[in-house]
């Protein structure tokens, strides 16, 4: 298995290192566009090895030759967003350089997965996916993981309860519009609804629609990257290990949901071959309202790249 990172800043670092310390590939090699970073980033995690008690050859390159024959690329290139800014402010910079990536990714590497993770992430995905011409099933969005883990963080905080016994799904574009599912929120199978009151549930779906701001304002310089390096490597365990998760990632959908030609975040199964279904769960009258609205906001987004892509 060979993993290549693309973007050797915040996300992209984080991410690789998990990578090498869960043995998920032999080989991982982390690129950037600035001289010098992506290498001595890597060699300086290479050098953890001995202590951390991994193998994996991770080394830094500029030069996409050396993403040749990748099994799994992850894309975390590009501007991240300061305080006051949206993710759709990245929109036209972070296309040019995921366009850019994209094509580079392609010389090298015949049939990877791709999964981007540069905002704004729906509508990145359908960059990649456009410029890569890969198969739908190959071409993956990370957001529903990390909102998900958020959502997941501020229950288990609020009843003061073991992360791991939180189940719930957060769906549709990664951006304010995001649709934290209730319906399907449980603590060991209890649903949410029965602990916990409404208000106290209307307060946590609002602090995880705006989870990413959260971070960015307490920051300032950038936005958050434990948590989402965290969830791309589960993402990628899942496909390495074959495990057949059913996570909530952006995909394209092609009528599930009364939504078609749109990525979007939904429920999927993962596995070797990337997603190998999409789960579609019966949603409440809103929650399938607010999740078509949610999807009708990335579509305008990447109808208005058509001049840019085409
Ligand atoms: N989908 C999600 O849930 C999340 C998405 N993000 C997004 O991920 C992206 C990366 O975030 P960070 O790592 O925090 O940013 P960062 O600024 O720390 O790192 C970005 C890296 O991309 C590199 N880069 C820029 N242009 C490039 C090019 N043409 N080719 C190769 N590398 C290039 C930069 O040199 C830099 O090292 C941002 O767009 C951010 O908004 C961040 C967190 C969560
Ligand atoms: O907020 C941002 O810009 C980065 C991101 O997507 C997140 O942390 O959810």
């Amino acid at each position: 298995m060979k993993i290549t990172v693309i973007g050797a800043g915040n996300v992209g670092a984080t991410a690789s290192l998990r990578i090498a310390e869960k043995q998920l590939a032999k080989e991982v090699v982390l690129i950037d566009i600035v001289e010098g970073i992506p290498q001595g980033k890597a060699l300086d995690m290479y050098e953890s090895g001995p202590v951390a008690l991994f193998d994996t050859c991770i080394y830094g390159s500029n030069d996409y030759k050396d993403s040749e024959n990748s099994d799994i690329v992850l894309i975390t290139a590009g501007l991240a967003r300061k305080p006051g800014m949206t993710r759709e402010d990245l929109l036209m910079k972070n296309t040019a350089i995921i366009k850019e990536v994209t094509e580079q990714v392609m010389k090298y590497s015949k049939n990877p997965i791709i999964i981007m993770v540069s905002n704004p992430l729906d509508v990145m995905t359908y960059v990649a996916h456009t410029i890569s011409g890969l198969a739908k099933e190959r071409v993956i969005g990370m957001a529903g993981v990390l909102d998900t883990a958020r959502f997941r963080s501020f229950i288990a905080e609020e009843l003061n309860v073991s992360m791991q016994d939180i189940n719930a799904f957060v769906l549709g574009g990664h951006g304010d519009s995001m649709v934290p599912i209730v319906k399907y929120t449980s603590i060991a199978g209890i649903p949410i609804t029965e602990l916990l009151p409404k208000e106290k549930i209307d307060a946590i779906v609002e602090r995880t629609r705006n989870g990413g701001i959260e971070i960015v304002n307490h920051l300032k310089t950038g936005s958050a990257y434990y948590a989402p390096a965290a969830s791309a490597v589960e993402m990628i365990e899942a496909i390495v290990k074959d495990r057949k998760r059913i996570l909530p990632c952006t995909t394209m959908l092609n009528g599930q949901f009364g939504i078609d030609g749109v990525f979007c975040g939904v429920p999927v199964k993962l596995g070797k071959n990337g997603i190998e279904q999409i789960l579609e769960i019966n949603l409440s009258d809103d929650e399938l309202e607010a999740l078509q609205k949610s999807a009708a906001l990335v579509a305008e987004n990447c109808k208005s790249l058509q001049s840019v892509l085409s």
